[in-house]
């Protein structure tokens, strides 16, 4: 394990939604305008006053060295299409929406889907301020639904780069609800955050997963689930885990699945 080099070290690690995220708005919003205007169409400029923000306060963003992990997989991997789920107040949509439109070849979008609806108006004024609104799409709700809702209304057909930063057990019913969309294929690459802490052994076993295993776990769990339970066993994919830090300087890591179809 490499040592904890971030610049910046978050408040140790406590609540969320007590107000702080509010507080957190707040503290952007109402800055002298001169300031304000700095931060306008500035994203690194606002980034680091959230960075700033969570020394004194934790929230629970990916920060700057797991953060610097995923810009440079989208650098090398040049995704057009990025779902994000659980967006919170916005760091990393802002953070990859901004990578993703200086090395997209194709004109980029970005998915942050994020439950909680006062997050979710957050992260919109924040990309607004950012200058992103053209590239990113904010949608409140849970993740499922929302998934399903954008394809069917057909603005999302497949995803080149899925970043799971949710709730830890929906991790694999997600991945499996975009299998059975056909929203992940050969190509795809997902990306999921706190796989040390919390951890998500599930997630990990599935994505780490054989076809042959999978068929196995799939009879083994019979009829009677739907299509979206079961997902598309029969996509192979490619798994290793990278080690990095929390932005409070805690052990965690992301595993980085390539999807190499079927
Ligand atoms: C760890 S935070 C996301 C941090 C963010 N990705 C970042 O790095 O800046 C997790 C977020 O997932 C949201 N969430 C939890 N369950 C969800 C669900 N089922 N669908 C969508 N969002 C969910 C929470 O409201 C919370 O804002």
């Amino acid at each position: 394990m490499s040592k904890f080099t971030s610049k910046i070290s978050y408040a140790e690690q406590h609540d969320f939604n007590d107000g702080r995220e509010i507080d957190l708005l707040l503290s952007i919003f109402h800055l002298p305008p001169e300031n304000l205007a700095r931060l306008r169409n500035n994203p690194p400029a606002i980034l680091a006053a959230i960075d700033q923000f969570a020394t004194q306060k934790y929230l629970m963003n990916i920060g700057e060295l797991k953060g610097k992990l995923i810009t440079d997989l989208i650098s090398q991997t040049k995704p057009t299409t990025m779902v994000e789920l659980g967006g919170y107040v916005g760091y990393s949509t802002i953070l990859f929406a901004s990578h993703l439109r200086a090395v997209s070849t194709a004109p980029p979008r970005y998915f942050c889907l994020e439950l909680n609806p006062v997050f979710g108006a957050m992260i919109m004024a924040l990309v607004d301020l950012a200058g992103l609104t053209e590239v990113v799409t904010v949608a409140i709700g849970p993740s499922d639904v929302s998934l399903k809702r954008l394809h069917a209304e057909g603005v999302l057909a497949k995803i080149d780069m899925l970043f799971l930063d949710h709730y830890k057990p929906a991790y694999v019913r997600d991945l499996k609800l975009c299998e059975s969309l056909g929203l992940v294929a050969a190509g795809s690459v997902l990306v999921a955050d706190n796989v040390v802490k919390p951890g998500n052994p599930p997630y990990l076993e599935y994505v780490r997963a054989s076809v042959e295993e999978k068929k196995v776990k799939k009879e083994a769990l019979g009829v009677g689930l739907g299509d979206e339970a079961m997902g598309d066993p029969l996509l192979r994919y490619k798994s290793r885990m990278v080690e990095s830090f929390e932005p409070t300087g805690i052990p965690d890591a992301i595993e980085i699945t390539v999807c190499e179809g079927y």
